[in-house]
């Protein structure tokens, strides 16, 4: 397990990251969401010992990580680790070699892997020569080329189609089931909402929520849905009801308790047929913006 505790880190008067503590759990897959500036990338190059803490340290396994750990570790870096004007399959047979590959293994397993993006034919071609969604997805594959025990990406989703996600989805996935932690920072909420199983947020260097994606969801107020077929207006002046949205027959609403739950519902009832009514499951977005306002 991959442990982050209480972690600083200071430019100047700004505290970028601040008291930051979380874990990524054998086999789980955990986003690591926050604005623009939030401190993520920050976060990750100390998890990677490209930065030093002001305070606080990484942990794998309970111990303090160690150079010898941290390179059987795959990374993507922001600014992207490959080179564009160089070679494919020579960059990625380094890197493997790099992580202790033997030189055949490490050309048998980057073939692999551009084989399986369909990009067999291009492994002499240099990187630039890629489509921008097909770059990425060599430096993914950069990544995870040596079989890394941990895998840390910033923004791996980024710039890649639908398709393409799903696609390196399945490879991450292939890791998280043989238990490998991974950490991927993202910005679109709808995608890490689908993929991860536990989410990180982080705002102004901060951790404000941290935990499985499921039970955020149902963190914080409970929204219900009610449809019937006449309109709904006199939920307005109904006690213990506040009104988020009515349009009609429908509308969204949060009860103060469960007495006036039930009492919405009866009312709703003796006015005509109720065809829906219960709690909704607000996507992480609503959830994000009530977190971080
Ligand atoms: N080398 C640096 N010197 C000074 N300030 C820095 C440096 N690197 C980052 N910062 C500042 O630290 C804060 C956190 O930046 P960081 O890049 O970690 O955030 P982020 O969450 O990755 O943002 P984004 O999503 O925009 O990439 C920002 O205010 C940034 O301007």
């Amino acid at each position: 397990m991959l442990e982050i505790r209480n972690l600083t880190r200071r430019y100047g008067d700004l505290t970028a990251v601040d008291d930051v503590s979380f874990s990524v759990e054998p086999g789980r897959f955990t986003g690591f969401v926050g604005g623009n500036g939030a401190g993520k990338t920050t976060t990750m190059r100390m998890i990677m010992g490209l930065l030093q803490p002001n305070a606080g340290e990484v942990l794998w396994d309970g111990k303090p990580i160690t150079t010898r750990v941290r390179a059987q570790f795959g990374y993507m870096p922001e600014e992207r680790g490959l080179y564009p004007k160089q070679p494919i399959l020579t960059q990625l047979v380094y890197l493997g070699e790099l992580h202790g590959m033997s030189r055949s293994e490490a050309r048998e397993a980057a073939g692999a892997l551009m084989d399986r993006f369909g990009l067999g034919e291009r492994t002499k071609d240099k990187l630039e020569t890629l489509s921008l969604g097909n770059q990425q997805r060599v430096q993914i594959a950069a990544a995870v080329i040596a079989q890394p025990i941990g895998l840390v990406l910033d923004e791996p989703f980024n710039g890649l189609d639908p398709d393409a996600v799903d696609e390196m989805f399945a490879l991450l996935s292939e890791f998280t089931k043989r238990q490998v932690p991974v950490l991927f920072s993202s910005h679109q909420l709808d995608l890490v909402e689908r993929l991860c199983d536990d989410i990180v947020i982080l705002a102004k260097g901060k951790v404000v929520a941290d935990g499985p994606v499921d039970s955020l969801r149902r963190a914080g107020e409970t929204h219900h849905r009610i449809r019937t077929e006449s309109d709904l207006g006199w939920l307005r002046d109904h006690a213990g009801v506040q009104v988020l949205d009515l349009d009609g027959a429908e509308a969204s609403v949060v009860f103060a308790d469960v007495a006036a739950e039930q009492a919405v519902l009866a009312e709703a009832m003796q006015r005509g047929p109720v065809r829906a009514f219960g709690p909704t499951i607000r996507p992480l977005s609503d959830i994000y913006r009530e977190i971080t306002r």
